[in-house]
Order: C-alpha cells, then sequence, then structure tokens
C-alpha cells in the first residue's frame, strides 16, 4: 500500500490476527486511539489461539502487567527493556535461535510491515528507529508460551502477523508522545471530504447538468444560453482570452456582465453577471446559474485543484458543466458524495472531420490558405512562419501560450478577417482551447513535445482537441480536414481519432489547500519554514483515490525564493507564491523578489521597467519583450491582491502593458515578411531567403545559386551572411520544406 493510502486508511488500525484459522481479523474502531488498539495486539493473538476469551482494549493495561506466567502476554517495555534482566532468548537451543531469528529477519524486511505501521500513525522516519528496537525489546519479551507459538509456525504470514501484534504494542508503548504527535499531524491534512470546505454550498439545493460532447458540438452554447436567460449567472473559464470573449458577447447582447481575472477588473454598471477565470471564482457570492467550462481539466496535474473548488464550491442553484465525456465518472461520483442532482446532456460534432490521407508531402511550400500548422516548440513556430512567408507568400499569423491574450486575440481576427492577406496560422497547443478560427486543414508539425526535459507523445485527448479546431461551425468551412506534416506522424493521428471519448477517463480529481488548511497545519509545524510546509503538507496529506494532490513546483520555487524576504505573514506568503511568476526566467523571479522584499518593508512597491522604444525585429527580442510583458503583468496580478496603496503604480503598469503589447504585435507583423532576414541561432540552417530578388521559389528545383544568400545572427547577435552554393541552397529548401 502507498504511504499516503495507508494513512488514509489509518481509521482503522488493525490488531494482529490469530496466526490459525480461528475468528476473522480484528479492525480496532475509528474512534479507537492507535495505542489502545495495539496494546491489546499481541497478546490478542496467542490468547485466541488457546481458546481464552477475547481481550478488551479495556483489560488490556492489566494483561500488560507483566505477569510472565500468563505464557501469552509478553512483559511490558518498563519490565524487559529497562529491568536489564539477561534475554530468555541468550539460553535457548542453536535450532530454536535460528528458527526465531529467521521470523524476525523476514518480519523486518517485510515490504507491509512499513505500510502497516503507517495505518497505526507511525512515520517512516519513527519506523526505522521502531524496527531497530524491535528485535531486542521483542527477544527479552519471548516467554515460553510465545515461543513455542513462533516455533510451531511455518515462516508465511501467520509469523508476521503475530509480530505485528507485538511490533504495535512495543512501538506505541514505547513512542507514545511520537505517535500521538503524528496523529494530529495527519488530522490536519485529511482531505478526503474536501466538499465540506463549502458550508454555502452545502446548505444550497444545486442542480448539476453536464453538458458532454466533442470539440464544436455546441456545448458551451447551450449552457451560455441557460446562464444568459437566468437572472445572475457566472462564467468560470480555464484561459483569460475566454473569460474576456465571453464578457465582451455578454455585453453585446445585452447581458452586463464584469469581467474579473488575474490581471483585470471590469466592473459594468448593474451587472448582474460575471466572466471570471476559474481561479477567480468566488464560493461565497450566490448566483443563479454558473457554467464551468472545460471540466476535464479537473483532472489537470498543476489547475485541477480550481475546477474542484468550482465545482464544489459554487454558490449557485444551478452548475452547468461543459467538456468531454472523459470526466463524467469522477463528477457522477462526485456529485454523490454531495448529494447533488446530475443531469446529462450529449452532443454530437456539428460538421465532419476528415483525416487527409495525403500528408504534406511538399513541405510548407504546399500550405493554403485556411491552414493552420501545429507545433509545440515557440522556436519551431517562428522557423515554420518564416519558411512559409518565405516560400508561398502568404502572410502567417502566430498563436501561442506566452503570448498575451490581448495578441492571440488580436492574430486570431487577423487570420479570421476575409479581406487581408493572413492567410494560414501556425500556433501551439494553445489554440485547443477559446478560440473561434477559421481553420479549414489542421497540420501536425510533429506529434511529440517536450515535456520538462523529456520528448512525449502527445495525448490522444490534445490530439481530439487541436484537431476540432478544423471546420468549425459559424467559420467558412463545412468540414475539417486534419494530417501530419511527416508520414511516420499518420498511424498515431489516426488511432487518436479513431478513439472515442468515453474511453479517455479522467480518473481524479486536483486538490490545493486553501490558505485556512495551511495555518492549521502550520500550527502542528511551528518550527517549518513556509516552503517546507507546503512540501509536507503534500506528502502527508489523505486522499482518497478520488482526489490527487496538484503539483506544487513553481509554488515550492516562489515559496524557497521568498525565503530570503524577513517579515512576510503566512497568509502574504500563500497569496505571493500563488503569483504567475515565470520561474524559469532569472528576469521574472528577480522581479519577483523585488516586488515582495519592498511590500516586506512596507514601501510603496515600484515597478521599474522602462518602456521599450521600439518594435521587436526578431523572435529572439519578441521573447525578451515577453518577458518584460510578464513582470509587468505580475505586478498588476499583485496590485489587485494586496491593499493597492502598497501598488501605486497599476494604472500606469496598465498602460505599459497595452504599449508593450501594441509593440509586439507590431514586431509579429515584421517578423519573417517576406525579404526580410532569416535569423538562425546556434548552427542549424532554418530556411534560406531570397533576399536579393525576392523571388518566391516552391520547389528545390527551382533554386539557383545565383539568386539565394543566407543571413543568421552568430552567438553575439552579430548579422551574418554569405551566399549559398547550390548544394547548401538545396539543403536548405529541404529543411524549409
Ligand atoms: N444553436 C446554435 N445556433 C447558432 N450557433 C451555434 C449553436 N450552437 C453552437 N453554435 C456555434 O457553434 C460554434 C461551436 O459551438 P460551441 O463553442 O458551443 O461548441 P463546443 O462544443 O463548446 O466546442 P469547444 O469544446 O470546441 O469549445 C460556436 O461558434 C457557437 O456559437
Amino acid at each position: 500500500m502507498a504511504p499516503k493510502a495507508a494513512a488514509a486508511a489509518a481509521e482503522e488500525a488493525p490488531a494482529p490476527q490469530t496466526p490459525r484459522k480461528r475468528g476473522r481479523p480484528r479492525k480496532v474502531p475509528v474512534e479507537q486511539a492507535p495505542e489502545e488498539a495495539a496494546a491489546t495486539a499481541g497478546q490478542d493473538a496467542t490468547k485466541r489461539r488457546r481458546g481464552r476469551p477475547r481481550k478488551t482494549a479495556a483489560s488490556s493495561d492489566k494483561l500488560q502487567g507483566g505477569n510472565n506466567n500468563s505464557p501469552a502476554a509478553p512483559p511490558s517495555h518498563q519490565q524487559s527493556v529497562d529491568a536489564g534482566e539477561a534475554s530468555p532468548f541468550s539460553v535457548l537451543p542453536r535450532e530454536e535461535k535460528r528458527v526465531l531469528l529467521g521470523h524476525l529477519n523476514r518480519f523486518e524486511s517485510s515490504a507491509g510491515v512499513q505500510d502497516r505501521a503507517l495505518e497505526l500513525y507511525v512515520n517512516s522516519q519513527l519506523f526505522q528507529t521502531a524496527i531497530n528496537e524491535f528485535r531486542t525489546w521483542m527477544l527479552r519479551a519471548l516467554t515460553d508460551d510465545l515461543r513455542a507459538v513462533l516455533l510451531e509456525l511455518p515462516s508465511g504470514s501467520a509469523a508476521q502477523e503475530l509480530l505485528f501484534g507485538y511490533f504495535a504494542q512495543f512501538v506505541l508503548t514505547k513512542f507514545k508522545k511520537e505517535v500521538r504527535a503524528y496523529r494530529d499531524l495527519v488530522k490536519t491534512v485529511d482531505l478526503r471530504q474536501p466538499h465540506l470546505w463549502y458550508p454555502i454550498a452545502r446548505s444550497m439545493k444545486r442542480r448539476i447538468i453536464y453538458h458532454a460532447g466533442p470539440t464544436n458540438s455546441g456545448k458551451t452554447y447551450h449552457a451560455l444560453q441557460a446562464m444568459t436567460a437566468a437572472p445572475s449567472g457566472v462564467y468560470c473559464g480555464p484561459l483569460r482570452l475566454l473569460a474576456m470573449e465571453i464578457y465582451d458577447s455578454c455585453n453585446a447582447n445585452g447581458t452586463y456582465c464584469n469581467l474579473i481575472t488575474g490581471q483585470e477588473r471590469k466592473e459594468v454598471e448593474g451587472a448582474s453577471h460575471t466572466s471570471c477565470t476559474i481561479e477567480m471564482t468566488s464560493t461565497q457570492k450566490r448566483v443563479d446559474v454558473a457554467v464551468i467550462d472545460e471540466i476535464q481539466m479537473i483532472g489537470d496535474e498543476q489547475r485541477g485543484w480550481a475546477w474542484t473548488r468550482a465545482l464544489q464550491g459554487l454558490a449557485a442553484n444551478e452548475i452547468h458543466l461543459c467538456g468531454d465525456a472523459s470526466a463524467l465518472p469522477l463528477v457522477r461520483q462526485m456529485a454523490d458524495a454531495m448529494g447533488e442532482e446530475l443531469t446529462v446532456q450529449s452532443y454530437d460534432r456539428f460538421t465532419p472531420l476528415a483525416i487527409e490521407e495525403r500528408y504534406l508531402r511538399r513541405g510548407y511550400a504546399s500550405v493554403q490558405p485556411g491552414d493552420c500548422v501545429v507545433a509545440f516548440s515557440r522556436r519551431d513556430i517562428f522557423d515554420i512562419k518564416q519558411i512559409i512567408e518565405q516560400s508561398t507568400g502568404y502572410r502567417v499569423c502566430v498563436v501561442y501560450g506566452a503570448l498575451p491574450p490581448e495578441m492571440r486575440r488580436n492574430q486570431a481576427r487577423l487570420f479570421n478577417a476575409p479581406d487581408n492577406s493572413y492567410d494560414v496560422l501556425v500556433a501551439s497547443d494553445a489554440i485547443g482551447m477559446g478560440l473561434n478560427l477559421n481553420i479549414r486543414r489542421v497540420i501536425f508539425h510533429t506529434l511529440h513535445k517536450f515535456e520538462g526535459n523529456f520528448k512525449q507523445p502527445v495525448s490522444v485527448s490534445q490530439i481530439k482537441q487541436i484537431a476540432g479546431r478544423a471546420g468549425r461551425r459559424n467559420s467558412q468551412y463545412n468540414k475539417g480536414v486534419v494530417t501530419c506534416l511527416n508520414k511516420a506522424d499518420m498511424p498515431r493521428l489516426r488511432e487518436a481519432l479513431d478513439t472515442p471519448l468515453e474511453d479517455l477517463s479522467t480518473p481524479a480529481a486536483g486538490l490545493f489547500p486553501e490558505f485556512e488548511h495551511l495555518e492549521m497545519f502550520a500550527g502542528q509545524l511551528p518550527e517549518e519554514s513556509f516552503a517546507r510546509l507546503l512540501t509536507r503538507f503534500g506528502e502527508e496529506a489523505r486522499l482518497d483515490g478520488t482526489y490527487f494532490f496538484c503539483k506544487q513546483d513553481s509554488v515550492i520555487h516562489l515559496a524557497k525564493l521568498l525565503s530570503r524576504v524577513p517579515s512576510l505573514t503566512l497568509e502574504e506568503r500563500y497569496h505571493l507564491c500563488n503569483a504567475p511568476c515565470n520561474t524559469r526566467d532569472p528576469r521574472s523571479a528577480s522581479a519577483f523578489l523585488h516586488f515582495a522584499s519592498q511590500y516586506a518593508l512596507g514601501v510603496p512597491v515600484t515597478l521599474d521597467i522602462a518602456e521599450p522604444k521600439k518594435a521587436p525585429a526578431s523572435p529572439e527580442e519578441l521573447r525578451h519583450m515577453e518577458a518584460v510583458h510578464q513582470i509587468v503583468s505580475l505586478y498588476i496580478w499583485l496590485s489587485f491582491r494586496f491593499k493597492r496603496d502598497m501598488y501605486p503604480g497599476q494604472q500606469s503598469a496598465m498602460r505599459l502593458s497595452e504599449r508593450i503589447i501594441n509593440l509586439m504585435a507590431e514586431g509579429l507583423h515584421n517578423i519573417g515578411a517576406p525579404g526580410s532576414l532569416v535569423f538562425e541561432q546556434g548552427k542549424r540552417a532554418v530556411a534560406v531567403a531570397n533576399v536579393r530578388h525576392n523571388r518566391i521559389l516552391t520547389s528545390a528545383n527551382e533554386v539557383s545559386s545565383d539568386y539565394w544568400e543566407r543571413y543568421w545572427t552568430d552567438g553575439r547577435g552579430r548579422r551574418k551572411s554569405y551566399a549559398l552554393d547550390r548544394q547548401s541552397t538545396q539543403s536548405g529548401m529541404q529543411l524549409a520544406a
């Protein structure tokens, strides 16, 4: 049993069973303290063997009283360990010693013993100490009767059961204080009934409606219809972008709606509705109808907790969930636990989605208007953009996660508009949610992506979600097509699209402690740093199979950074650590530390960032500007969390953010345009550009050494160029294609 699972089962601390068939294993009642339970354990086992009446917990003290004449009762710990008597073991015949030590060796090395000890609130650290001392104690405790029983037993589980009873008695007597302390600690991290954290929601009679279906099937449309028809409502979405879309469309259609995200608070006078990112949703404010979008994200390893919280905590009479059917069994289980009614409405896709069996044979030279190329790294996205723009003449929009939502929206609008030359989109998986796009064909650049340091296959549900963007209702195309750049990826694409959504499952819902939980936990461990508290909370959390503890790497990273900042309360640390700081970027991390330090000193927090003057001219410059924008965005986020007078620069930060976004948009427009320079990092050629004659070539056969020149930036950012010979030009074209 895994330690957490064992801890979860700890309320039923088992007493040892009889070594032979007699009687069923005894379970200690939930209320019974484990030390009481175990105090009876060893004796109980041997007594039952002998047909004596079962001993009760109440009588255990008496039996423990060290009556060595009572053959099955070992001497108490005090008696056996402290009295300093010679061990009865030392005078035994060699063969008996061998058998008895064999039992003890097997017991000590058995994997199950430590897990069972956890059920008695013996943690792993204490277990090591206890198991080391147990052997000495046991050999001293060896009565004639116990010895006879052990010698009689084969070397299997019956002997282990018997020894475990004695181990329990030993550890719970000798380490009483430690066991109690651990039990109290574990009780503060009992997360098995998180729905009870929300008293308002539990006092209501809520109805849950699950809109289940594939992409582009009208799930969100129907849920939003219910929300806007109600006197009051809230939309909870996974992205700022989606929250902004719903805010705009509600207000445009006459439903007054506020916007609340980490970085925005837009209040509309007389608004009855709110559109927010799911982390920002209130569990206090009553509304008639709530919509939770992309409910399958309840299983997301980092953000799943926000969906669990919304589903269990929203104070809404009616809750509409939109998503694929993969989370349905889990939601059903959670609804049952809350005693709430669940109705399911199923949907089919509006338009057909077909696989184009001819993968992109001529590479990106053969893209067409309405194509969306999906790649999973920023570098690939810009390489592909440049290759397409320079080999086809189409203008390319890009969408990826690090672009601010305003820019993603802006790029989507450019791509959707019929009257411009932006006909092709190159995007990351960020297009999987939230954008209505005029896509005819999705082309997967690859079906692998880096997760941390490892290349992993893209998941089936992600392939489905992204592919489903093609041929969307209300777009120009009444059917969607999907294919891959490489032939080798085609079988996986087919397999993913053929997998029914019902076969995918979201096994468990994410959880993350509310501040109150951490506060209680901190009360048990007053000496621990905040980062250690978070780690230990995750380690000790008691969960059943319905929930898992969300990954908290970034939170712990920030908590460690904050350990250098004194004078912050636990609550301040908790909120600071949940800030959207890009911990992989040292500039963001150092800005975070600067903001937190100023705040801790009680001086107004300043945003010392100079306004950029010109648009980025290369992907590298754009990346730099994205990082600057993330810092500005972090400042704005903090300014909404903490007292406004501590962040006096909120308004100027918002203006700066807007200015940076405009420059980035301008930069995106220029980067990779025909005739512009082609940049290369390191040594690999990514494309060749016909800059001298501005002639657009579509196949390697047309290449002639007269026409081509190659540009790149060297390691120090200097631009260099040289004319390509025919062979290099052709290999450049092959790379480009
Ligand atoms: N009954 C309807 N009348 C008009 N338009 C509709 C209707 N149902 C859905 N649509 C439109 O079809 C498109 C897809 O609908 P919707 O966004 O609700 O699908 P979905 O299943 O939630 O898709 P996804 O999971 O991909 O977001 C949207 O543009 C939506 O406005």
